[in-house]
């Protein structure tokens, strides 16, 4: 047996990712053994590790159902261990990595997601890829200023938010006028009213001129990471929503600490995310030093 496992890092806009390719689902993934790869002192470093995988191999049945369209599954963990539904900067690390092994052919490629397939497409310098439907919570439940949490960020009073389902759970708080980013505390989890079943992702957004966004970002079983594609998109539908313009068509540049997202807002609650994915490094772990 290998005493050795074989890693990728990556990352897109410095969200960043251990891809562990495990092409016949063989080896498998503990969450333990996710969140000691993951670890930025005792293990490689990343905010989520992803298992390159055959979609046929996957523990899930409604995802090996989906191997007929998608060759491939991007089987997703957060730094914790705790599993993802979908993770957008994700999608574009993993079709570089199946373009530059060979995995992949031509310019688009389906990927298997626990929300389902998405298909990457190769846009400029970097992949594009459509993460919807999104879906707000309950409409019903938004209050007339449009929102339906109160989110605890640091020590501050709460702020005023919106729940997006991008698949997976994001709450996007606007930035009171008079607050700076910067000055946010995100050492600590956010505390979110009410409490959503799964845990949530928060992200605090100012906007900057029509069209032009940033956030900071919590992501749930992580931490403040430098960005999150799935909550730029939730982030752009959340202001569209505020403004009354939840227009088919509208784009959006997000500011992220660790560069720039496009999202465009498609017709049928589709969201597209363009941005860079940058594979920076291949290396070996002494399978010693993990857990199983
Ligand atoms: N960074 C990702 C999202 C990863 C999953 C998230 N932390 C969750 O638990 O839902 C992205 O780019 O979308």
């Amino acid at each position: 047996m290998a005493d050795r496992l074989a890693f990728t890092k990556g990352h897109g806009t410095e969200n960043d990712f251990v891809l562990v390719p495990d092409l016949d689902g063989t080896v498998g993934l503990s969450p333990a053994r996710a969140a000691a790869l993951a670890d930025r002192r005792a293990g490689v470093g990343g905010d989520g590790v992803i298992r390159v995988v055959r979609t046929a191999a996957a523990d899930e049945a409604d995802v090996r159902e989906t191997a007929d369209r998608a060759e491939w599954f991007m089987d997703y963990r957060n730094a914790d261990g705790s599993l993802a539904e979908m993770c957008g900067n994700g999608t574009r690390v993993f079709a570089e990595y199946l373009r530059r092994e060979g995995l992949a052919a031509g310019d688009a490629v389906v990927v298997a997601t626990r929300r389902g397939p998405v298909e990457v497409r190769s846009d400029g310098d970097g992949w594009a890829v459509d993460l919807g439907p999104w879906a707000l919570a309950d409409p019903g439940t938004a209050d007339r200023d449009g929102f339906d949490a109160l989110v605890h960020v640091g020590a501050d009073d709460p702020f005023s938010a919106l729940s997006v389902d991008m698949g997976n759970p994001h709450t996007v708080v606007a930035l009171p006028e008079g607050l700076d980013l910067d000055d946010l505390d995100l050492t600590r989890v956010p505390v979110v009213n009410p409490v959503p079943a799964h845990g949530t992702n928060v992200e605090v957004v100012r906007p900057i001129g029509p069209g032009h966004i940033a956030l900071r970002v919590h992501e749930r079983g992580v931490g403040e990471t430098r960005s999150c594609g799935t909550g730029a998109c939730a982030a752009a539908v959340a202001t569209s929503f505020w403004a009354g313009a939840l227009d088919t068509g509208s784009t959006w540049v997000v500011d992220v600490p660790g560069g720039r997202l496009r999202v465009r807002l498609l017709p049928d609650r589709g969201v597209e995310l363009a941005g860079p994915a940058v594979l920076v490094a291949d290396g070996m772990v002494d399978l010693a030093t993990l857990p199983d």
